[in-house]
């Protein structure tokens, strides 16, 4: 692969931003890479770790003669960045974003952006319930899609040189327009994130009548909702409040549902029960054939990726056994 930017600078040092680092040296995608965090700790870490090229103090600063600027902060506080970094831009600089969200990120961002850049928002379908700058590896991004929202306007080729990027990070790459993607996003992350939290706290609320057994006997389908229930706080109430209608629109869905299968239950509806789980299993079956499950595993403790068995699953998570 060769070189597609002089300088990309990243802003937000977590799990994606670091994992773009790590994907981005693997396939020699960008001379040099600036970062920069919002906390102090987040920069120290970072150079101890040797994690960027340069660590600077500031996203004014960071965002200096980069022609890729990417953001990587939760989806709420991306406008003020792009007011803060907005006046530092250099011309003829790619601005995008690897938000959850984008019609509000999009709505958020570009009234600050100078004409003489182009924004190309992006989200990278790939993630863990882990954070920081530790928690990333060049493998996140390897045969999952990254979805870019070209703006109006934007220049085509800054379009196709971030496809490219991504595409070196290991990615399939598909565009979409911002309500699209935020009523796909709905369906297929946001709202499953929203179910996995409330189950978890369901189980929670329990916990005096089941004592210490929700941890003890936690069978493999709660232990992936506490996985997904595990994802950070800011990010999630970021998604939500930022795709509001989508969300709801999809709540109000599974509700329905959820209701029908609760009458289903009620009134010993075997044949509905059947027959709905059977719809669903053909789901999964698809996702498998298309390949798409392979870089979903359980991360297990460290969040890196466990090596893939024979048949090519993904190991058990390395976590110890309770109880
Ligand atoms: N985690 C995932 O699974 C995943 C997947 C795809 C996209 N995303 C999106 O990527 C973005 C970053 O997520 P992440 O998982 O890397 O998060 P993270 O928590 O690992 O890192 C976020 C970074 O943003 C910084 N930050 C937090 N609040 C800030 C603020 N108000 N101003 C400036 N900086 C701030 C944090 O200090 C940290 O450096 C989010 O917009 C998220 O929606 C996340
Ligand atoms: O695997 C996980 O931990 C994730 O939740 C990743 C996930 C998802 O829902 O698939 C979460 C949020 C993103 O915006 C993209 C990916």
């Amino acid at each position: 692969m060769s070189v597609l930017y002089k300088r990309v600078a990243l802003i937000g040092l977590g799990l994606i931003a670091s994992s773009m680092v790590h994907a981005m040296r693997r396939a020699g995608l960008a001379d040099e890479i600036v970062g920069t965090a919002r906390t102090a700790e987040t920069r120290a870490i970072a150079r101890e770790d040797g994690l960027c090229d340069r660590v600077v103090e500031t996203a004014a600063e960071a965002v200096e003669g980069a022609d890729l600027v990417v953001l990587c902060v939760p989806v709420g506080a991306m406008g003020p960045l792009a007011a803060e970094i907005a006046p530092h831009l250099a011309p003829g600089a790619t601005v995008t974003d690897v938000g959850s969200v984008k019609g509000a990120v999009i709505a958020a961002v570009a009234p600050f952006l100078p004409s003489h850049v182009n924004f190309v928002p992006a989200h990278p379908l790939a993630g863990t319930e882990h954070s920081g700058p530790r928690s990333g590896f060049a493998e996140l991004f390897d045969n999952r899609w990254c979805l870019l929202v070209p703006t109006e306007g934007t220049d085509p080729n800054a379009t196709a040189r971030l496809r490219a990027l991504w595409e070196g990070m290991g990615s399939f790459v598909d565009e979409m327009d911002a309500d699209h993607h935020d009523l796909v996003l709905a369906v297929t992350s946001h709202a499953p994130h929203l179910i996995a939290y409330t189950m978890v706290g369901v189980a929670d609320d329990l916990r005096r009548v089941t004592d210490s057994e929700v941890i003890k006997y936690s069978a493999a389908g709660f232990r992936d909702f506490t996985r997904i229930a595990a994802s950070d706080p800011t990010m999630w109430r970021d998604v939500f409040l930022n795709n509001k209608d989508a969300t709801l629109e999809i709540l109000g869905r599974f509700t329905e549902e959820l209701f029908a299968l609760q009458r289903a239950i009620r009134t010993g509806d075997g044949d509905h029960l059947h027959a709905y789980f059977t719809r669903t299993r053909a789901i999964r079956r698809g996702i498998i054939e298309a390949g798409q499950d392979t870089a979903a595993p359980d991360f297990g403790r460290s969040g890196k990726p466990v090596t893939a068995g024979s048949d090519g699953a993904p190991r058990p998570a390395e976590e110890p056994r309770q109880g």
